[in-house]
């Protein structure tokens, strides 16, 4: 393993992820994979987590081809240099920030949603022109299998490699150095991942979990919103990190939820749930037993049918849930929606602003100001207002977590920007040396209030307001050397601290410029 990282970083080395046709040439290659290996991908989808084709290509392929094509137009833009604001004291220079690749960087996926939660952070490495290691999650094998086939089919094989593996291989990959690590998955490795990185002093992009709330106001279109958290919650069978995981709402709100509920889980998947194409299964026996045992001591409104030999779990909704109960102390990650009544909206920001901050928040309300009020008084990753897991899907939002859902972001620029350093260049001339005499000792108090004259103004008026400002500095340079009234130059500006008043000499602002 160390020689493999060791040869992706000399490579590295070699320049050649830093043109921008090279960065180009690879994403449209990535492309190129997922359109031309839709059928590879999307069955090791199907194999892994019982994904239908339709549903596989629209919540994981089409947001990878949507990512490539949104990088791809707008790459020339992010690569180049951005000049910066000025002060008087470099109004000649040249001041930019230059993104910059990291390096070798590291991407640790999850197996939920296992392509687009690999191949979006690597669309995102490969444009700020990093290399890049990827290791999917084992637990998806088939679509971690697929990924190490294909990826060096077309991508240089000397810059971006698949690392297999589950504990331990990561274990080791994680004793190697990188640049950046970018893991997606639980918060108890989330905190092994930044350990291991601590030594490094690499930076890390943690996407974590949590338990996203969903308040329910009573002044709502329940149809619409019930369906709208039917669609998010029971997605994937319950399996993704920004589902809604329980929902808090006046008790006298419940009966009316569980029946629209009911309605739409009838409507979207039939009578015979098990028989959907559009209702996965849960990952693992692991997890089925899991999941299952969060139902012991709960009133199960509907739903609760569960089948350990094809790892199905209905579509369930559990009312009237005790804060304390089981249910409601980890991550569901699966179909399981508990109710937890509460009086109002304050009780429901208390209720939330307790415990952990959350990756997602959902508040639903016909008040604007409502919902505006419940995103100002608490924390979350992020906020979808009367819907779910939208914000996920807008690539000018950046996906991330916050506490311990996570820590940096990615998505669209966003993940540009998480794999680059912004390089500050200031560049001088060896000209003009008389302007440095104000920063040479001896030091003095005229010196210091031309300082602040000239490094507290930022000016960036372009040619004309730098043709006025030369003016400016060249009239008050003969003003000074020449006017009898230069004694009022000799005042300082602003007042300043006690200990400079003493050293206070006057040198002419002209001897200083010439
Ligand atoms: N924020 C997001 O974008 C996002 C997306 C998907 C899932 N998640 C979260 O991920 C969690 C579900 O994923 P999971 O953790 O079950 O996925 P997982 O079991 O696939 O683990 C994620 C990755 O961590 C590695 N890993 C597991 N244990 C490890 C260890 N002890 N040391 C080193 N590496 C280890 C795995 O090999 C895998 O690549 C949920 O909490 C979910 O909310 C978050
Ligand atoms: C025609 C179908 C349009 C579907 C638009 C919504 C797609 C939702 C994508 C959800 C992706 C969720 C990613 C998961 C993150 C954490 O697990």
């Amino acid at each position: 393993m160390e020689r493999q990282v060791q040869r992706l970083r000399q490579a590295f080395r070699s320049g050649r992820t830093r043109p921008l046709r090279f960065r180009r040439q690879q994403l449209e290659a990535l492309r190129r994979m997922v359109q031309e290996r839709e059928e590879d991908i999307l069955g090791a989808l199907a194999r892994d987590l019982s994904k239908s084709e339709l549903n596989a290509y629209s919540q994981e392929v089409i947001t990878v081809l949507g990512e490539i094509d949104f990088v791809l137009g707008n790459l020339a833009e992010w690569v180049s240099a951005k000049p910066v604001k000025k002060n008087l004291f470099t109004l000649l220079d040249e001041a930019y920030i230059q993104p910059q690749p990291l390096g070798l960087v590291l991407i640790i996926g999850a197996w939920n949603y296992p392509f687009v939660l690999t191949m979006q952070p690597l669309v995102g490495a490969i444009a700020a022109g990093n290399a890049v290691i990827v290791k999917p999650s084992e637990l998806s094998e088939n679509t971690a299998n697929i990924l190490a086939k294909l990826l060096p089919q077309y991508l240089d094989q000397d810059l971006y490699a698949v690392i297999n593996g589950g504990v331990e291989e990561t274990t080791e990959l994680l004793k190697q150095r990188f640049d950046h690590i970018l893991y997606t998955g639980n918060t108890a490795v989330g905190k092994i991942v930044m350990a291991a990185a601590a030594k490094h002093l690499t930076p890390v992009t943690l996407e974590l979990g949590g338990k996203s709330p969903c308040y329910i106001d009573k002044d709502c279109d329940l149809d619409v919103v019930c369906r709208r958290i039917t669609w998010g919650k029971f997605m994937n069978c319950g399996q993704t990190c920004i589902a809604p995981d329980y929902i808090l709402c006046e008790a006298t709100l419940q009966d009316q939820i569980v029946q629209r509920i009911k309605d739409t889980v009838k409507e979207f998947y039939g009578e015979n749930i098990k028989e959907s194409p559009d209702y996965e299964r849960i990952i693992n026996l692991r997890h089925f037993k899991r999941i299952k045992s969060l139902l012991e001591g709960q009133k199960i409104a509907f739903g609760g049918e569960t089948d350990e030999a094809t790892r199905y779990i209905a579509p369930t909704v559990l009312t009237n849930v005790d804060p304390e109960a089981k249910v409601m102390q980890e991550e569901i990650f699966g179909p399981v929606l508990p109710i937890v009544p509460v009086k109002n909206a304050d009780e429901a920001i208390h209720f939330i602003n307790e415990r952990e901050k959350p990756l997602a928040l959902y508040i639903f309300s016909h008040n604007n100001k409502l919902i505006k009020q419940m995103i100002e008084e608490t924390s979350s990753g992020g906020v979808t207002g009367n819907d779910v897991i939208m914000h996920f899907t807008l690539n000018s939002l950046p996906f991330g977590g916050v506490g311990s859902s996570g820590m940096g972001a990615y998505h669209g620029k966003h993940t540009f920007d998480t794999f680059s350093h912004q390089r500050p260049c200031l560049l001088k001339s060896l000209k003009g040396e008389g302007a440095n005499k104000l920063r040479y000792p001896p030091n003095s108090q005229s010196k210091v209030d031309w300082a602040k004259f000239f490094l507290l103004k930022q000016f960036n008026k372009g040619k004309l307001g730098f043709l006025l400002l030369m003016c400016v500095a060249v009239a008050a340079a003969v003003f000074v050397k020449v006017s009898p009234l230069s004694v009022l130059v000799r005042r300082p500006f602003l007042s300043c601290p006690r200990a400079c008043q003493a050293r206070s000499s006057s040198p002419m602002l002209g001897s200083l410029l010439l």
